[in-house]
């Protein structure tokens, strides 16, 4: 039996899943339209799941998606999906942001010169058995100025595409800026400025709650006279009541939506207007992009089940594959500073301090600072902790994070020191890697040691005087326990030490007990990794 399940829904192109049928251990079911309860009765058996725009991914499905690890969603828009109940059941969304570009970008093309020149009507008319010369003259793109709302991956596309037709362009994106606009050849203007002098406008950006009903009222009425509108992004950026308010006044010339408010639909009354063009959201669907999206979100759910780096993920903050090749390395090394650190902190925890020295300290560290997050929380709680829910469950407990990067790392290549803050006092422990890729704990407290941090490992702060180490070994063999390895370190002759010891298995209270009860001896911890 495969290891992993993924459900595959909303028609995805069968051919771009082969990334996951290739893999022996993951099995690939796919599946048909559901309700939502139905999703939910059958998501528990699954660890992936593939979507497109149709299959809600509701807070009630992920409650019920037990093992889901990943939701890939083949295109860009995620609103179908909620990311908040997804990072917090610990679900990665990831999309495939680049596949379907082209497509959306040619869709809007399409519509915008179907305004121009009412090619449906046309079609229609012709087919419907009238040869109509008169009823159909068109305007020209050239010389026409489109105003693009959202200059990201498509509306920069539809950009140089409208500009090869010979139009003026004018684009308005509060997050991109004057000189990256004017490098494609955009003038940025404020969002007034577009409508009141664009002959045509397209819009470009994710809806959200500030892009919902974007084009309002108060938009619609600075309009200019004779505006040809088109909408390929999401449904509900414009309002679908004041465009057919402003169709039927004649302000507005023409309206292409290939997206809508409630989809699908098969009814809006601006189906009955004959300067209006609708396609049932097919931005994304050519043979190309469906295959390019299915493609790559079937590579990502490979890369997430067997724990190897995603790339487009949309509720954790995604990391140039660059960046993560470097600091891959350094998550392990993190999650076992964070576990060792769960077990050794007493008291009520407020605050987690990382700094990063040197090399790593270059890098995006943001990854590196979730997995020790999950290595501490991971201990500590009974929920499922991971790289999606870590931060998220950090914040819930009012548990402070601060990540700083600072200078030189005391010889080492790179240094990790994590600070645990607590009502009980301060506890630090430092890491780094061997070799590029050999985790070691250097450092507790400022004594300098060199443990492998895994397995079974004892703490013991003692004082520096002879008859200690002995009567330690003494009670740890006399319990038939192996121990594998022995660091100690101390800051001066005669004053506080501690000892590590990796032992080959757990070991039992008594023996703790035993242990502290020898003199000099301070505190012990046992620590499991
Ligand atoms: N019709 C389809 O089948 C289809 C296919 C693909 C994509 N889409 C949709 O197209 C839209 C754009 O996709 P993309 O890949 O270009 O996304 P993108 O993330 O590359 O670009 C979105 C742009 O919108 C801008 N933006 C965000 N908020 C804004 C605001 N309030 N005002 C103006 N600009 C704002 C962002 O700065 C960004 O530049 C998305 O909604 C996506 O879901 C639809
Ligand atoms: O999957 C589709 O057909 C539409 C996809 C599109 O809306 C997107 O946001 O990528």
């Amino acid at each position: 039996m495969a290891k992993f399940k993924v459900l595959a829904m909303d028609d995805v192109a069968p051919e771009g899943l082969e990334p996951l049928y290739k893999e022996s251990d993951i099995e690939v079911v796919i599946g048909t339209k559901m309700t939502e309860d139905e999703l939910s009765a059958v998501i528990g058996e699954y660890d992936a799941m593939i979507v497109r725009s149709a299959t809600k991914v509701t807070p009630k499905v992920l409650e019920n998606a037990s093992k889901l690890k990943i939701v890939g969603r083949a295109g860009v828009g995620v609103d179908n999906i909620d990311l908040d109940a997804a990072t917090q059941h610990g679900v990665l969304v990831v999309n495939a942001p680049d596949g379907n570009t082209i497509a959306a970008t040619e869709q809007t093309v399409a519509l915008m010169l179907s305004l121009a020149r009412n090619i449906p009507q046309a079609a229609t008319k012709l087919k419907n058995g009238t040869w109509d010369k008169n009823s159909f003259v068109g305007v020209e793109l050239r010389g026409k100025k489109l105003g693009i709302i959202g200059l990201g991956r498509i509306g920069s596309a539809v950009a140089r595409r409208a500009q090869a037709l010979e139009m003026d362009i004018i684009g308005y994106d509060p997050y991109i800026s004057a000189e990256k606009a004017a490098d494609m050849g955009i003038k940025l203007a404020t969002l007034e400025e577009l409508l009141k002098t664009a002959d045509f406008i397209t819009v470009h950006m994710p809806k959200t709650k500030e892009t919902s009903n974007m084009l309002n009222e108060q938009a619609f009425a600075v309009m200019k006279d004779g505006v040809r509108i088109i909408n390929c992004a999401r449904g509900g950026i414009i309002d679908e009541a004041v465009l057919y308010k402003y169709m039927k006044s004649g302000k507005v010339a023409g309206a292409a939506l290939d997206v809508f408010e409630k989809e699908p639909t098969t009814e809006s009354p601006l189906f009955e207007l004959n300067n209006f063009i609708a396609t049932p959201h097919l931005g994304a669907s050519t043979e190309e992009a469906q295959l390019n999206v299915a493609i790559d979100v079937a590579k990502e759910i490979v890369n997430a089940l067997h724990d190897d780096v995603v790339h487009n993920t949309v509720n954790v903050p995604s990391v140039n594959p660059e960046v993560m090749v470097k600091i891959q390395p350094y998550l392990k090394l993190a999650e076992r500073l964070g576990k060792f650190q769960a077990q050794l902190v007493e008291g009520r925890v407020n605050k987690l301090e990382i700094i990063y020295n040197g090399d790593l300290a270059q890098e995006d560290v943001k990854p590196v600072t979730t997995a020790v997050l999950k290595g501490f929380l991971d201990p500590i709680l009974q929920e499922s902790v991971n790289y999606v829910n870590a931060p998220l469950l950090a914040k819930n407990r009012g548990i402070t994070v601060e990540q700083t990067v600072g200078g030189e790392a005391e010889g080492y290549a790179s240094l990790i020191t994590l600070k645990v803050i607590s009502d009980k006092g301060e506890k630090a422990v430092c890491g780094t890697l061997f070799q590029d890729n050999d985790p070691r704990i250097v450092m507790i407290d400022g004594y300098r040691i060199d443990a492998i941090p895994e397995g079974n490992m004892l703490y013991i702060p003692h004082m520096d005087k002879p008859r200690i180490i002995g009567p330690v070994g003494t009670i740890i063999g006399e319990h038939n326990i192996n121990i594998a390895s022995m660091q100690v370190g101390r800051k001066e002759i005669g004053g506080k030490a501690v000892m590590m010891l990796s032992v080959d298995c757990p070991v039992p209270d008594e023996v703790l007990k035993a242990i502290t009860e020898i003199d000099g001896v301070l505190d012990i911890k046992f620590i499991s990794l």
